[in-house]
């Protein structure tokens, strides 16, 4: 039997792995700007493996941004797919493409308990649905829910270009000085990696403060360390990530639990776990009570993501092998 092959694409990085025995097998992680778009990038790792193009049945990619269709272009790289062209150069039976956040839902589906720190305590309730919301290159948000023959039902959407919320004067400060840059001031262009390098202009813009640092390690670096307006990016990005995913989950009705995920947290987690993000989480008005006891969770797994792509081959394969062809 071909071997299954599962990517889960975001925008700086694409990682690939093996799907064996519903186990993610032999991962690898490339910079997506190093190939010339995926087919190059899985061919690159196949050979990592002593393999070559034919040796792969079934393939499930995980891509950052809206999927349908055959022609697929990545939100935040270059990359694209054509579906045909790349059935043809790698020699596969069947592509099934899903949301990049759709497949981090699913692999919250296997995270073990090692692989969370709580942020916030609480009991989730199985029948309702769970967030999933991470920064990283953008800003990715996706629900998981349960269905009744056990199996998993996501739902993708764009939840990092909704509008940044305002929760207080000083961030409708912050938020008046993006709008004079952006116009449109998203979520995710404060709630990204590139976020905190906006979010930092913004700070010594309104407090008058010369720019120190070119780049988001930079900021984390000096806000772990302490320096005051580098520790206050870290803050007030923590504040609007609670905001946001209360947001949703009023929305969606999440009391199944919140899933934070995404590469740019985990990179000042103590600082995280200590910041007002709880409170920002709840400071929903009268309807803060509703945020009561639904956990919170900070995943620490190194490819949720990848396993997720694997866990949606394995139900597609499961309804039958259509599926995956057609992509539903
Ligand atoms: N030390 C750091 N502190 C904060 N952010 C960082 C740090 N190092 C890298 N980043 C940022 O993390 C982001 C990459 O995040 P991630 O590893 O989750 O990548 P990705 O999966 O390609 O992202 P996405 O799926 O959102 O496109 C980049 O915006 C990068 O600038």
């Amino acid at each position: 039997m071909k071997l299954a092959l599962v990517g889960d694409i975001g925008g700086t990085n694409a990682r690939f792995s093996l799907w064996r025995d519903e186990q993610l097998e032999a991962v690898q992680v490339l910079p997506t700007a190093d190939f010339e778009g995926p087919e190059q990038a899985i061919v690159a790792y196949l050979h990592t493996q002593g393999l070559q193009p034919g040796s792969i049945g079934s393939v499930c990619l995980a891509c950052a941004g809206p999927v349908s269709g055959n022609l697929f272009r990545f939100t935040n790289n270059h990359w694209r797919i054509d579906r045909t062209a790349f059935c043809e150069a790698l020699q596969i039976d069947g592509l099934l493409m899903i949301n990049d956040f759709s497949a981090m839902a699913l692999g919250m589906t296997r995270i073990a308990e090692h692989e969370r720190v709580q942020v916030c305590p609480g009991e989730p309730q199985t029948d309702r649905p769970a967030l999933v919301i991470g920064a990283g290159t953008g800003l990715g948000v996706g629900t998981l829910l349960e269905q009744a023959d056990g199996r998993w039902l996501v739902l993708p959407g764009e939840g990092g270009h909704v509008d940044l919320p305002i929760g207080s004067p000083r961030e409708a400060e912050l938020w008046q000085i993006l709008y004079r840059q952006l116009g449109h001031v998203r979520a995710e262009d404060v709630l990204s990696g590139n976020g905190l390098l906006v979010l930092y202009r913004a700070i010594c813009e309104l407090d008058g403060q010369p720019l120190q640092h070119a780049t988001p390690a930079a900021i984390t670096t000096a806000g772990l360390a302490g320096e005051p307006v580098a520790a206050e990016v870290l803050e007030q990005f923590s504040c609007w990530l609670g905001r946001a995913a209360g947001n949703n989950v009023l929305t969606l009705g999440a009391r199944g639990g919140v899933y934070i995920v995404g590469g740019v947290v985990p990179r000042f987690a103590e600082r995280f776990l200590a910041s007002g993000f709880a409170k920002s989480f709840r400071d929903k008005g009268c309807m803060s009570h509703y945020l009561d006891g639904i956990p919170v969770w900070l995943v620490t797994a190194e490819y949720p993501g990848l396993t997720g792509a694997g866990v949606a081959l394995q139900q597609a394969a499961e309804r039958s092998p259509d599926a995956i062809r057609e992509n539903p």
